[in-house]
């Protein structure tokens, strides 16, 4: 199954082509001395609505792989992305010179709910003004989501041209009233509100099912990152037409395609790049979505575009990762572009450890374009590792391995000759030095992955990252896809939108187009639900449990820790707020302390400022209502990430619900 997208995209590919180009030929002290506006006032924001001719990407929609067309179709939401793009390549993150962020201090600092937390939370309470509010910066979100579901839910826009008319008027009966700062469904200061749901003696069955179509593997969610062009998409598809995921037919049919094209050696990442417009550029636009199955694990694999442009579409892909492989291009110069040059490298290996994702395999690929050197690969080892590891990634939990996704090496079988090197022979293969595993194939690696745990006893939440007109179901049934973060559901069971309240029953579930009785928690489904009004509808938006509904919030106090931003952060600053497949517009309103990075202990309350690198609690404000848990209660509903101007500010975690 794949939900892949494709977008209306209003930036042209010559322009996406010439700054790539340019990205590419940028030496690294034009990089360093690249003049950089960070617009970090709020007329950043206020000017949003007249720059959205210049906003690159507007909408993503989903097809599926065995009928796009008609999934295109019959599509009924769109993501959206809300990034305000810079005029510049400046990578958001910094080169390794020192710290740069760590999740692992994010982990240990947010594990540290103590008394003199609560207190200090409890004083920071500090009262928001409507004036305040009123002055979020919004049209340009309010636009976007409107026309995003005026487009794809609403009935009567059934066709293709319909879909794409340019005079549906956005906000016209679809847009939600912006919401009343204080929810009455919102406990004011919520510090914790989970309750574990005791497993009903009636769902032992349906647990017992649920094992079974896992065949006593291990449900894993795998996201492939890297710089554009490092070759995610060849070695993926490669090795799914190797695991026999994709038929010959199939794979004839993309190197047809490819060599029309004029562009074959795309034919392998033709099997994750189905869209027209991924296919002419040559370039991945959206995340695409398979399954494949290994000795130990069921895989859901998730292929996130490289290109910077495409970063809120990469973080919704790596929303869903429990574990990450990083592809490198090993070819010297392309290496570096993309990891010291302002590359996506480095920033896609932050984003995913700020988004929980700790066990990482590195794939040094294109091996056969420098003939497998054995020097190059520790080269590229020894720098990744420098990296990664002060980015919060342990050594045990990071893996390196030569591959060759054009030419299938390495893949999942061992044993090639300009490979002997690495696979030595049978006493030292198998043992770890710096994180290489002599003779482990990617499949291998894929196999040591350890399994997150599932928390299956908390209530249920799914956390909504798209949505389509549902077909075939029975009229009033929309089809909605997403994660299950917590809990389970089953065919039949009632269960409640938030935050709209509407009470809806899932009339059918289904895993990879298979139509199952249940599903738990880290399985990726679309469920058919009836008895919501489609204005309702946004991605974003969270179906749960309706004994346990999940909090929703507009205002939040958070722990963050801060990238190597230009500009410090300062009361009032605007950023766009990326929290699992939505963003929404924020403001940070209070710096409520900062705090010692490594430590966690309060440096001084109310600063005046968060400088770059450094840790903070904050209260932050949002332009609408968000469907979101502490930290504390269920991690991946309780983590977000600040950018603004396309640049990653901070990664944070919720630790207090306002209001
Ligand atoms: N020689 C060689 N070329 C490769 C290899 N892997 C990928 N390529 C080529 O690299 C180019 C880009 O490959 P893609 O798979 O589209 O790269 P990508 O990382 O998925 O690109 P984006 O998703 O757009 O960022 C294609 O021309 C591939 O044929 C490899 O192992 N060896």
């Amino acid at each position: 199954m794949r939900h892949s997208a494709f977008h209306g995209i209003e930036k042209t590919a010559q322009t996406i082509d010439e700054e790539y180009e340019g990205l590419q030929a940028r030496s690294v002290d034009d990089h360093y001395n690249y003049p950089f506006s960070p617009n970090t006032s709020d007329e950043f924001l206020t000017d949003a609505s007249n720059r959205k001719e210049h906003s690159l990407f507007t909408f993503v929609s989903s097809k599926t792989k065995q009928d796009k067309n008609k999934k295109r179709k019959d599509k009924t939401s769109a993501n959206k992305v809300e990034e305000e793009e810079p005029a510049i390549c400046k990578d958001a993150l910094p080169p390794t010179r020192g710290r740069l962020t760590s999740r692992d201090e994010l982990d240990t600092q947010f594990d540290m709910d103590t008394e003199d937390d609560k207190a200090r939370s409890k004083a920071a309470a500090t009262p928001i003004r409507q004036s305040d509010l009123d002055t979020l910066p919004s049209r340009v979100a309010t636009l976007k989501i409107s026309e995003r579901i005026d487009r794809s839910i609403s009935p009567q826009k059934k066709s293709k041209s319909t879909i794409n008319s340019p005079s549906v008027t956005p906000r016209q009966g679809v847009s939600p009233a912006p919401v009343s700062r204080r929810s009455e469904n919102t406990p004011s200061g919520v510090t914790s509100t989970l309750k574990r749901r005791p497993i009903a003696a009636d769902r032992t069955n349906t647990l017992r099912d649920y094992n079974e179509r896992l065949e006593g593997r291990d449900l894993l969610n795998l996201v492939v990152v890297g710089h554009v062009d490092a070759g995610k998409s060849t070695l993926m598809g490669h090795l799914l037409v190797k695991l026999k995921v994709v038929d010959d037919r199939a794979m004839h049919r993309n190197r047809t395609e490819a060599a029309r094209l004029g562009k074959d050696s795309f034919s392998f990442a033709f099997v994750l790049d189905e869209s027209e417009e991924e296919r002419s550029r040559g370039v991945t636009m959206d995340i695409a979505q398979a399954q494949f199955k290994t000795k130990t694990k069921i895989v859901n694999l998730v292929d996130a575009p490289g290109h910077k442009d495409f970063i809120p579409n990469m973080i919704n892909g790596a929303a869903q990762a429990d574990v990450g492989i990083l592809v490198v291009d090993s070819r010297r110069g392309e290496f570096e572009t993309g990891f010291e040059y302002g590359g996506q490298t480095r920033e896609h290996a932050l984003l995913l450890r700020s988004l929980g994702v700790s066990q990482l395999i590195c794939a040094v690929n294109k091996m056969d374009t420098i003939e497998w050197s054995q020097e190059r690969f520790e080269e590229i080892v020894k720098k990744l590792s420098a990296f990664l590891k002060p980015s919060g990634y342990k050594d045990a939990d990071v893996t390196y391995v030569p591959v060759s996704g054009w030419a299938g090496e390495n893949l999942i079988t061992p044993n090639s000759p300009p490979l002997s090197w690495y696979n030595k022979d049978e006493s030292t293969s198998n043992t770890t030095v710096n994180g290489v595993i002599h003779g482990a194939t990617l499949v291998d690696l894929i196999d040591r992955l350890k399994p997150p745990e599932r928390p299956i006893s908390k209530p249920f939440r799914l956390c909504i990252s798209d949505i389509y007109r549902a077909t075939g179901v029975g009229a009033g049934t929309v089809s909605i896809a997403g994660r299950i973060e917590c809990g389970g559901v089953e065919v039949n069971e009632r269960a409640i939108l938030r935050p709209s309240n509407d009470q809806v029953t899932i009339k059918s579930i289904q895993i990879e187009n298979t139509n199952v009785t249940s599903a738990f928690a880290g399985d990726t489904v679309t469920l058919n639900i009836q008895g919501v009004d489609p204005t309702h509808l946004f991605i974003g938006n969270v179906i749960c449990d309706p004994e346990y509904p999940i909090p929703c919030a507009t205002v939040i106090q958070a722990r963050i820790i801060i990238f190597n931003i230009s500009v410090p952060i300062i009361p009032g600053t605007p950023a766009v707020f990326h929290f699992k497949s939505m963003q929404e517009q924020a403001k940070i309103m209070t710096l409520v302390e900062e705090l010692d990075r490594l430590t966690g202990e309060l440096k001084r309350r109310n600063p005046r400022l968060l400088p770059k690198n450094s840790s903070g609690v904050i209260e932050l404000v949002l332009h609408r209502q968000i469907c979101c848990e502490l930290y504390s209660d269920v991690k991946e509903l309780g983590r977000f990430m600040l950018r603004q101007s396309g640049l990653t500010m901070a990664a944070g975690i919720i630790t207090r619900i306002i209001a």
